[in-house]
C-alpha cells in the first residue's frame, strides 16, 4: 500500500464520521450565514510569495515544534511575503480540524486555503461552511469529471481552488480554466518517507524536487505554485518559474522559531 493508499482510506473514514456528526442540510444553512469569500488568486497576483501552512504533524516527518505551531497564525499575518494561509484539516495524519480552520478565520485577514483530500462534494460544501476561500483539489485522488464538477461547485459557492498535480498526465486532467495551479515535489505514490504518527525524522525522503521542472507546462493564465519541500536556502531557484511557494514543515520546525525563519525567506526573496 503507497502513502497516498493509506492516507486515502484513512481520510474516508474521518469523512463519513463527520458526515454522521453534521449532515449535509445542516452544512447548507452554515452557508446561508457565511461571511464573504476573500480571493486568493488576486492576493498572490503582485509579486513572488508564499502561502504559508499550519499543521501539527506530517505524516513524512512526523510532529512539527509546538510553539512554531501556536505562534504561526499571527506571525503569518504579519509577514509581507505571506499572501495566502493553507490550514490542514485532515485530523489523523496532520492533527488539523475544520473547526481549527473557523477558529483561524475568525482573526486571520489573509485568504485561507483549506488543505484535506477532498473526495466528495461534502467536503466542499463544509469548506465554505467553516470559512475557507480556497480549497485543494488533487489530480492524483479525483478523476478529470470530478475535479471539474468540484472546482464548479466551488465557485458557485464563491470560492477558489487549487489543482495540484506531479505529472504530465495530471496536468492534462485539469479544467482549462484553472486559476491557480500547484506542483507538489512530494511523491505521495511511493511508499517510502512515511513515518507515521510515531516518531519524528529529520530528513523528508518523501521529496523530489525535479517535479518543478513541469512548471513550465502548467496551463497557461494559471498562477503557478511550487509545493513542498521549500525552505529558505532553495525558494529562490523556484521563484523564477512560479508565483508562489507553498510551505510548512521548514518553518514550523525551525528550532529558532517561527519569526526568524519567515525573516530568514524575507531576505531571501528580496535579495
Ligand atoms: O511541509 P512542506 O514540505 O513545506 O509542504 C507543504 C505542503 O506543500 C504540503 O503539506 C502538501 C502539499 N500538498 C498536500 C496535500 C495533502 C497534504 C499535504 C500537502
Amino acid at each position: 500500500m503507497t502513502f497516498l493508499d493509506q492516507i486515502l482510506k484513512d481520510a474516508a473514514d474521518e469523512l463519513s464520521a463527520t458526515k454522521s456528526r453534521r449532515p449535509a442540510t445542516e452544512i447548507r444553512g452554515m452557508i446561508a450565514d457565511a461571511p464573504p469569500v476573500r480571493p486568493l488568486p488576486e492576493s498572490l497576483e503582485a509579486s513572488f510569495c508564499l502561502i504559508a501552512e499550519i499543521k501539527q504533524r506530517s505524516p513524512s516527518v512526523g510532529p512539527m515544534r509546538e510553539q512554531n505551531v501556536a505562534e504561526a497564525l499571527d506571525a503569518y499575518e504579519e509577514s509581507p511575503i505571506v499572501r495566502g494561509i493553507s490550514i490542514l484539516t485532515n485530523n489523523l495524519h496532520f492533527g488539523g480540524s475544520i473547526e481549527y480552520l473557523a477558529s483561524c478565520r475568525a482573526t486571520a485577514t489573509k485568504p485561507l486555503l483549506r488543505k484535506d483530500f477532498i473526495m466528495e462534494e461534502y467536503q466542499v460544501r463544509e469548506a465554505r461552511a467553516f470559512g475557507a476561500d480556497a480549497i485543494l483539489l488533487m489530480a492524483n485522488v479525483l478523476d478529470a469529471a470530478r475535479l471539474a464538477g468540484f472546482y464548479d461547485l466551488a465557485r458557485e459557492l464563491g470560492m477558489q481552488a487549487l489543482f495540484e498535480v506531479h505529472t504530465e498526465e495530471e496536468i492534462a486532467m485539469l479544467p482549462a480554466d484553472v486559476r491557480l495551479a500547484g506542483i507538489n515535489s512530494r511523491k505521495f505514490k511511493s511508499d517510502s518517507g512515511f513515518v507515521g504518527a510515531k516518531g519524528a525524522s529529520d530528513k523528508d525522503f518523501s521529496l523530489d524536487y525535479g517535479a518543478f521542472e513541469l512548471a513550465a507546462k502548467l496551463p497557461a493564465g494559471a498562477l503557478k505554485v511550487a509545493e513542498s519541500g521549500l525552505s529558505a536556502t532553495n525558494v529562490g531557484s523556484v521563484r523564477g518559474k512560479f508565483h508562489a511557494g507553498l510551505v510548512g514543515t521548514s518553518l514550523l520546525r525551525d528550532p529558532r522559531g517561527i519569526r526568524p525563519c519567515l525573516g530568514e525567506f524575507e531576505d531571501a526573496l528580496h535579495a
